[in-house]
């Protein structure tokens, strides 16, 4: 997602690593959060007019230039929307996800809590009928619209209508959404896939930003125009999805030796789109310059993780992009898998982080503020 900005951060040129800066930088929220650098640090990398002090580079590469380490916490706090009487529900965000079916109801519910409990107003999902009331039990915060359908409930005679009214039902609402996620839980049923791929391509055409995560990157990988050029696509591969990406779209094999290039070469050869690549170090790029995330956070890696992961983006993105377009002052988040991992150790499991959340965003920007 390209997002340029008329001048960098402040707070980036004032930053040095002290002790809350340390505690921070180890957590998995901050991580999420270094996808915002993708949004902001280009500009304040171009022509290295004020990003030395912000940005330190971490490692050297040959082709795709340094791949740098940078100060999440400060633009975070700077784009988060005040806390301010004046504002309106809806206006810190309205997410939609797109997943869940008959196996997974988890995902969709994790990423679409953990965009409200990041901030955003209204959490939306669209989901299959047999999910919608599993997810709506989870959650009263969440508003669960059952309309997507799979293969074994449809008629081959009926796919084209039902299909149709669709899209027409997500159509009414897609204005609306400042960021869709489209994936998480969706499952891979053949025409479920096909109905997704028009949402997209809507989405699209209404110029809505969409983070492609789980089984919306299965979509893309087979269907690669789906994102091809998209400048508001964010996609989010595990080591799974990333393998299968450079797969299809590279016609190779991950090189761990030359990662930084490689996924520089992703994302050009795809076009326009930010790629996250979670793992070990997690690594973004929008085929221009590479960022890069190595400090630790928790050692559990249950499942459900990268759910909060897209549900977060989706926020951070939509928050940076109305940053950039108002040029507002905004403040913002911080830690929660390093805090419930201090607690729960190896019982640790998604739920518990998604808890964290607020105290997290409360350590990084005080709501009294
Ligand atoms: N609680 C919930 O509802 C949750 C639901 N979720 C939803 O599940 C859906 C699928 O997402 P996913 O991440 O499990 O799928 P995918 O990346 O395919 O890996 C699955 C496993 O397959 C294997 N494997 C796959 N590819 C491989 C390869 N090329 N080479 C080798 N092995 C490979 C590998 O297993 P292993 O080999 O480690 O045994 C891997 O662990 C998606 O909708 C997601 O959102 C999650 O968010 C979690 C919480
Ligand atoms: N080896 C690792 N060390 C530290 N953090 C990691 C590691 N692998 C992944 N992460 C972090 O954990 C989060 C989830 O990444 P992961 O690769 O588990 O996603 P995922 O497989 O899509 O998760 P999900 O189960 O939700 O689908 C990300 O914030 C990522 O940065
Ligand atoms: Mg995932």
């Amino acid at each position: 997602m390209s997002l340029s900005m008329g001048a960098c951060p402040h707070a980036w040129q004032q930053h040095h690593l002290h002790h809350r800066g340390r505690m921070w930088a180890a957590s998995p929220a901050f991580r999420r959060q270094l996808f915002l650098l993708r949004s902001l640090a280009p500009t304040c990398a171009d022509g290295g007019r004020a990003s030395s002090s912000s940005l330190r580079p971490h490692l050297m590469y040959a082709a795709a230039g340094p791949v740098y380490e940078a100060d999440a916490e400060a633009v975070v706090r700077r784009i988060t929307p005040p806390l301010d009487r004046a504002r309106h529900k809806g206006q810190a965000g309205k997410i939609a996800i797109i997943g869940g079916c008959r196996e997974y109801t988890g995902a969709p519910y994790f990423a679409a809590i953990s965009a409200l409990r990041v901030g955003a107003d209204l959490s939306h999902v669209f989901c299959t009928k047999d999910a919608a009331t599993v997810i709506k039990s989870y959650s009263p915060e969440l508003i669960v619209h059952p309309i997507l359908e799979e293969s074994y409930s449809v008629r081959d005679d009926e796919r084209e209508s039902v299909s149709s009214s669709i899209l027409a039902e997500v159509i009414k609402w897609m204005e609306r959404f400042d960021c869709i996620v489209v994936g998480p839980g969706l499952g891979r049923d053949s025409f479920l896939m096909d109905c997704v791929g028009n949402i997209m391509r809507h989405a699209r055409q209404a110029n809505i930003p969409t983070v492609v995560d789980g089984d919306g990157l299965f979509l893309i990988t087979n269907n690669i125009g789906l994102v091809e050029d998209n400048s508001l696509a964010i996609l989010t591969p595990n080591v799974y999805e990333y393998k299968r990406l450079v797969q299809k779209v590279l016609n190779c094999e991950v090189n761990e030796e030359n990662a930084s290039e490689q996924l520089t070469a992703l994302c050009q050869k795809i076009g326009g789109v930010t790629i996250m690549r979670k793992g070990k170090a997690d690594l973004i790029s929008d085929g221009k310059k590479v960022t890069q995330v190595s400090t630790f956070g928790s050692p559990r890696r249950c499942g459900g993780q990268g759910d909060i992961l897209s549900g977060s983006v989706a926020v951070f993105s939509s928050w940076a992009r109305h940053f950039l377009l108002s040029n507002e002052q905004p403040k913002e988040t911080r830690k929660a898998a390093a805090l419930a991992f201090e607690k729960n150790k190896r019982s640790t499991v998604t739920t518990d982080i998604i808890e964290f959340l607020g105290q997290s965003l409360e350590d990084i920007c005080p709501a009294g503020r």
